[in-house]
């Protein structure tokens, strides 16, 4: 667990807002990020679990304006990066702060990096595009970058496709082009997820080793809870689009409240367990066309469900020490009857 005392700072790098980030689905608008709101402070990595469906991307996708054209778009809310509003900034203002100021790594770097490019030209295009550096300068700081990230022979890789290399290296080489520019949020979806496990372990401690060095904030997108009790400060787990807990990583894993979360907990494999004993998440998550409009979303999956989860909607309140959960179970002054908060 990260124990960066400055990721305690009050100034907020990252504030999101009521954010609502919808699709339109044969004509009709369905929210995929429904009133999520979170900060991130400077140094501080905050990490956002829950299944697959639960709307971690289309977030993330929402901060860097990156949403599929056609079919998502902002519906509400506000996104503030150090001061600045980027959900009303035009595309060519938020081009100068992607990749400089905010990265993004994905899970699968062989559909970020362009097949029929060198290394070395796609990470000098990053730099040359942000600094006032010679081909040359730039061609050295390439391989400068590639050593760092812990690349063996990078005077070589330089001039190598990505389909020469090994899944962890192609990853290597995407979070050299993410830090190329010292940017100051670094947004991570499954940055792991597809590499094996001794690989895994080799690219999150890379990250860390860097965002140490480099004092960048992280959003560590994930489904696996192991990641985020290694790398977080701070964690969000998202359900159905919404934020149903959030608090510091200790108090996550030492006292899970909601009912979500404590099944992700128990989901996570055990060193002593049998395979076979290992417990999943009866059911699936709601697809956005057939989120209940009323209610708590998890309820159809939920053991401690009430008779009244299924039509009086949690909100998101806070027990103590900035821990906030959405759940009929704890207190819930006001809640909103009938209404889809
Ligand atoms: N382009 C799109 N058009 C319509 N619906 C979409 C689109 N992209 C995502 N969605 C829907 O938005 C919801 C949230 O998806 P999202 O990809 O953010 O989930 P996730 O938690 O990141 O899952 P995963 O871990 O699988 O990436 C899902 O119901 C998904 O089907």
């Amino acid at each position: 667990m990260n124990d960066n005392t400055s990721a305690k700072s009050n100034h907020n790098l990252l504030e999101v807002k009521n954010l609502e980030t919808s699709f339109s689905i044969d004509g009709k608008l369905y929210n995929a990020v429904d009133n999520v709101s979170f900060q991130v402070k400077p140094r501080q990595i905050v990490g956002i679990v829950g299944e697959s469906g639960c709307g971690k991307s289309v977030l993330s996708l929402s901060i860097m304006k990156l949403l599929p054209k056609e079919a998502g778009k902002i519906r509400s809310g506000e996104i503030i990066f150090d001061g600045v509003h980027l959900e009303t900034m035009e595309d060519k203002e938020i081009n100068n702060i992607r990749g400089k100021e905010i990265s993004m790594i994905f899970q699968e770097p062989m559909t970020s990096l362009n097949p029929v490019f060198t290394i070395g030209f796609q990470l000098m295009e990053v730099l040359l595009n942000h600094h006032n550096l010679t081909k040359r300068q730039a061609r050295q700081k390439s391989v400068e970058l590639l050593k760092s990230v812990g690349i063996s022979r990078p005077e070589k890789l330089v001039d190598e496709y990505p389909h020469q290399l090994s899944g962890g290296m192609r990853q290597r080489v995407m979070i050299a082009i993410a830090i190329a520019c010292q940017p100051r949020l670094l947004i991570a979806d499954e940055p792991t997820t597809a590499l094996d496990v001794t690989v895994q372990a080799q690219i999150l401690d890379l990250m860390k080793d860097i965002q140490e060095e480099n004092g960048m904030s992280v959003i560590l997108i994930t489904h696996d809870l192991g990641v985020v009790a290694e790398m977080c400060d701070e964690v969000i787990v998202m359900y159905a689009g919404k934020i149903v807990e959030k608090t510091d990583v200790d108090t996550l894993f030492y006292e899970p409240k909601h009912p979500y979360t404590k099944l992700l907990m128990e989901a996570i494999p055990k060193m002593d367990e049998e395979v076979e004993l290992l417990s999943s998440i009866s059911g699936i998550v709601p697809s956005l066309k057939n989120m209940p409009e009323a209610g708590c979303r998890f309820a159809d999956r939920c053991p401690k469900a009430m008779p009244e989860c299924k039509y009086i909607t949690p909100v998101l309140a806070s027990l103590e020490d900035g821990h906030e959960v959405s759940c009929l179970l704890y207190d819930q002054s006001k809640p909103k009857e009938g209404v889809n908060m």
